[in-house]
């Protein structure tokens, strides 16, 4: 049976620094955003999640974005080098974290990098934004991590946003979701549905049809409710100032032994 553990790191003190850069940078509540990430993390235990909390990381605004430590396939997390210097430091304890559950841990090295926030797995098909964070070391890591256990690996180009899974993300059916304008090259995937929202491509799969997603995109979640599926919506406003979106603040474990 499929796993439901998911791991979160708590905004910090100095989230309101947080890195921007195909956006304005726009004053961040940082009471709020607490609040926010404390219904995110709700709608998440409400639906079967179990929660594990990554130690806080103070010194780093970004860290909340924990989706960015990591990539996980099977039972294997691949640590990442995050293409933004100032977020390495985030990936210790997310380490300590993932080897506390059991996980295979392996990790992308010098000189790749690799942000979390740029993988799409789609079944075993595992998509790689090739843009600002993640260079094509950190391709070529990520492909003899993962094919021998049973991935295939496609690079797509990113260029419009700052990660992959800030262009699209994928319906539980492995149709891809995305905002035309935002989207490099849709053709890139077998099947794709564009949405009119930009935030209308960020879901996070909770499980029986269930989709999180945020509350900026009420017309993409009328189309997917259309579809037979169940929106279910989070405000995360504070967080979509710093370029985050629904997918990045948490890691999905779905494949953990027992
Ligand atoms: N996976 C994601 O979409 N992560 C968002 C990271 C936002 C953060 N401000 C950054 O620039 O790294």
């Amino acid at each position: 049976m499929p796993s439901k553990q998911a791991l979160v790191r708590r905004p910090g003190p100095r989230l309101a620094e947080g890195l921007v850069t195909h956006i304005d940078r726009r004053p961040v509540d940082s009471a709020l955003a607490l609040r926010q990430w404390e219904s995110y993390v709700q709608v998440l235990r409400d639906h079967g999640w179990h929660i594990t909390e990554v130690a806080p990381a103070d010194d780093c605004p970004d860290a909340v974005f924990v989706e960015d430590t990591m990539v996980m396939f099977r039972n294997v997390a691949l640590l990442a080098r995050p293409g933004a210097g100032e977020r390495r430091p985030e990936v210790a304890d997310a380490r300590a974290a993932v080897e506390a559950l059991g996980c295979s841990v392996n990790e992308i090295r010098a000189p790749g990098t690799l942000d979390g926030g740029d993988i799409l797995k789609v079944g075993d098909t595992v998509y790689v934004g090739r843009g600002g964070r993640t260079n094509a070391e950190g391709v070529r890591q990520l492909r003899a991590a993962f094919e021998p256990l049973g991935a295939r690996v496609v690079a797509v180009p990113v260029s419009r946003v700052l990660h992959l899974k800030s262009a699209v993300t994928a319906l539980p059916d492995g149709t891809v979701i995305g905002h035309p304008p935002l989207v490099d090259d849709p053709a890139a995937f077998p099947r794709f549905l564009p949405v009119p929202e930009e935030s209308g491509a960020h879901v996070v799969l909770l499980g029986g049809g269930k989709l999180l997603m945020a509350a900026g995109a009420p017309r993409s979640a009328e189309l997917f409710a259309d579809l037979g599926y169940q929106p279910v919506v989070v405000d995360i406003s504070e967080f979509e100032k710093l370029e985050g979106c629904v997918t990045c603040l948490s890691v999905r474990l779905r494949e953990l032994y027992a």
